[in-house]
This record gives structure tokens, C-alpha cells and sequence, in this order.
């Protein structure tokens, strides 16, 4: 999407919002309570319209045909809570073009890998929260769409729960289907996902492969183990102790005065290293940075 803005009133809720979902790439999308994930979200999906910029495929508008070819797992559960499970995935499914024996053998594909295969004919309202939220999963992937949005997708499920709807979602992933999701739970977006878009206040914070963007953060932090203690380390100049443990030290380089190698080197004239390495920030410490 390209310089997207939208306003609640006066309100300017996104300002020239851009990003890309990659194919074939887990997404992650972080924000603060109301810094306008979900907005963004419904507009991709063209459930609210922009007020500037677009939504582009390959690099044109996106059609509503081919929006009919999303899968959504919005915020607020949409299903029906009196309808048994399997016929009601089987009917979304339907209801974005499968015909009804596809829809039917896709849908008894997903419960039986989201382990709910022995609850189709249990209606919804009877499920635990984190099974109803296993078949919203279900429901936003029935018709084997070519881009997956998801709303928190992962709030409220129990370790295992993450670990099942995450394999699911990552096998998408790997058959190149590009998948943005929000979520709270940095831990679990740190393990699951490639590339992340911040937004904070309705801009784009920060964004990119998450690798490079916890070396871009990561300014010059080192840990280094040593045989003794490493307090001799506070009289280096330029370098600022994080962590002083015996001796394994944490530290900064200031840039100006002693740099990563002279470190090493007045290590090495005091006796054994075990171990000199850089230290990446973590996706909770980039998070507070940026936004
Ligand atoms: N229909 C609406 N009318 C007026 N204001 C709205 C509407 N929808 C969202 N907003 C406002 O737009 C801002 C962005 O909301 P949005 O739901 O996109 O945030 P979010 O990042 O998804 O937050 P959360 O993490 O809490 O779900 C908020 O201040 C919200 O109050």
C-alpha cells in the first residue's frame, strides 16, 4: 500500500502510510493500542475506504474480485455462534467462489490441522474461546486465498494452541502466500515472523526484514566473557557498561573513542577471551525505540 491517510472526523487516524507484504514472507504488524493497525487492515481488505493513497497488487489497484481472494480474520470474531463449525467454515468458503465439494474437503483439511476435527458438527458457541478462535483461522483460510490479513490472531491461545495456528499459517507462508498479522505478544511475533511494519500514531516507524532492522537498531553492543573479572572495562573510554556479571560485561560503544577491536586487543593483554560477540537488540527494545 502506498500513502494511505484516513481520517475519523477531524481526527487523522493514518497519514501517507506505505508498506509491502512480500510473498511468501510472515509479516508482522506492531503498534500501540490505537495506532491504527486494524484501520489499515480494513482498508486493505476495502472494508473502509482511504482517503488518499492505494492498495496495490503487483502494482495495480486492487479489484474487489481479487479481494474476494483475502483471507480476513478481523478483530471483532464475526461467526455465527449457533451454526455447527464445519458446515459454517464450509459455507464461507462457498461464499468466496469454492464450489461446495472443495469447500467441504478444505474445510475437513483445516479443523483436522488446527485439531478440531472432532468438533465439525459441535455448533460454535459450544467451543472454549481458543477453539472458536482455532475456527476463526479456519474460516479466514477456507477458500485458499492469495493474501492472509489477521487481526490479533494469536490473542487468548495457550502455548500450544500459538504453536498449532502457527504451523498452519507458516505453511501458507512457505507455498508463497504473504501474510500480514497484528499482535501484542512481541515474543511470539519474534519468533514467527520475517519482515515487520511499525506504526506508531498512524505513521510508519520503522520497517523491514527483521534481521536488519535489529542490526540497524542495534547500535554497537557487545558481550565479552573473560577468565576474570571484567571491571577493568569502565576505564575504557567511549565504552558504557549495560551489564557487569564477574566476568561476562555487556557494553556500549559510544562511536568516538575505543572501538570494538581495541576492546579485544586490551582483553587478549589480560588473558583469555571466551567469547566477544555483538549483541542485537530485541524486538521489545526496537519497539520502545521507535515508536
Ligand atoms: N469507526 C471509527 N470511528 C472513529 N474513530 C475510529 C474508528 N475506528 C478507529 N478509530 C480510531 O482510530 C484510531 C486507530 O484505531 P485502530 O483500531 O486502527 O488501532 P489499532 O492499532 O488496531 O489498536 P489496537 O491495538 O487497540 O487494536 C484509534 O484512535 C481509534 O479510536
Amino acid at each position: 500500500m502506498t500513502g494511505i491517510s484516513r481520517r475519523f472526523g477531524d481526527r487523522r487516524v493514518l497519514d501517507d502510510v506505505s508498506f509491502e507484504v512480500r510473498p511468501g514472507r510472515m509479516t508482522g504488524f506492531l503498534g500501540a493500542n490505537g495506532a491504527g493497525k486494524t484501520t489499515t487492515m480494513r482498508i486493505i481488505l476495502g472494508v473502509l475506504a482511504a482517503h488518499g493513497g492505494s492498495v496495490l497488487w503487483n502494482g495495480s489497484p486492487v479489484t474487489q474480485s481479487l479481494r474476494q481472494r483475502f483471507g480476513y480474520m478481523p478483530e471483532e470474531r464475526g461467526l455465527y455462534p449457533k451454526m455447527k463449525v464445519g458446515e459454517q467454515v464450509a459455507w464461507l468458503g462457498q461464499l468466496h467462489g469454492l464450489d461446495r465439494a472443495t469447500a467441504r474437503r478444505n474445510t475437513e483439511r483445516l479443523l483436522d490441522q488446527l485439531e478440531l476435527g472432532e468438533r465439525a458438527n459441535d455448533k460454535l458457541e459450544d467451543l472454549s474461546l481458543g477453539n472458536q478462535q482455532r475456527v476463526q483461522v479456519a474460516a479466514a483460510l477456507v477458500h485458499d486465498p492469495v493474501l492472509l490479513i489477521l487481526d490479533e490472531p494469536f490473542s487468548g491461545l495457550d502455548p500450544v494452541a500459538v504453536d498449532t495456528v502457527l504451523g498452519v499459517l507458516r505453511e501458507r507462508a512457505a507455498e508463497g502466500v504473504p501474510v500480514l498479522f497484528s499482535s501484542h505478544q512481541l515474543a511470539i511475533v519474534e519468533q514467527l515472523c520475517d519482515d515487520l511494519v511499525i506504526i506508531s500514531g498512524g505513521t510508519i516507524a520503522a520497517q523491514g526484514d527483521r534481521e536488519e532492522l535489529r542490526s540497524r537498531y542495534g547500535g554497537s553492543r557487545y558481550e565479552l566473557v573473560v577468565d576474570d573479572d571484567a571491571g577493568w572495562l569502565r576505564d575504557l573510554p567511549g565504552v558504557r557498561i549495560l551489564d557487569l556479571d564477574g566476568p561476562r560485561a555487556v557494553f556500549e560503544l559510544d562511536g568516538a573513542g575505543t572501538g570494538d577491536q581495541d576492546v579485544l586487543r586490551a582483553a587478549l593483554g589480560r588473558g583469555a577471551v571466551r567469547s566477544f560477540t555483538p549483541v542485537l537488540p530485541s524486538l521489545d527494545e526496537i519497539f520502545k525505540e521507535v515508536i
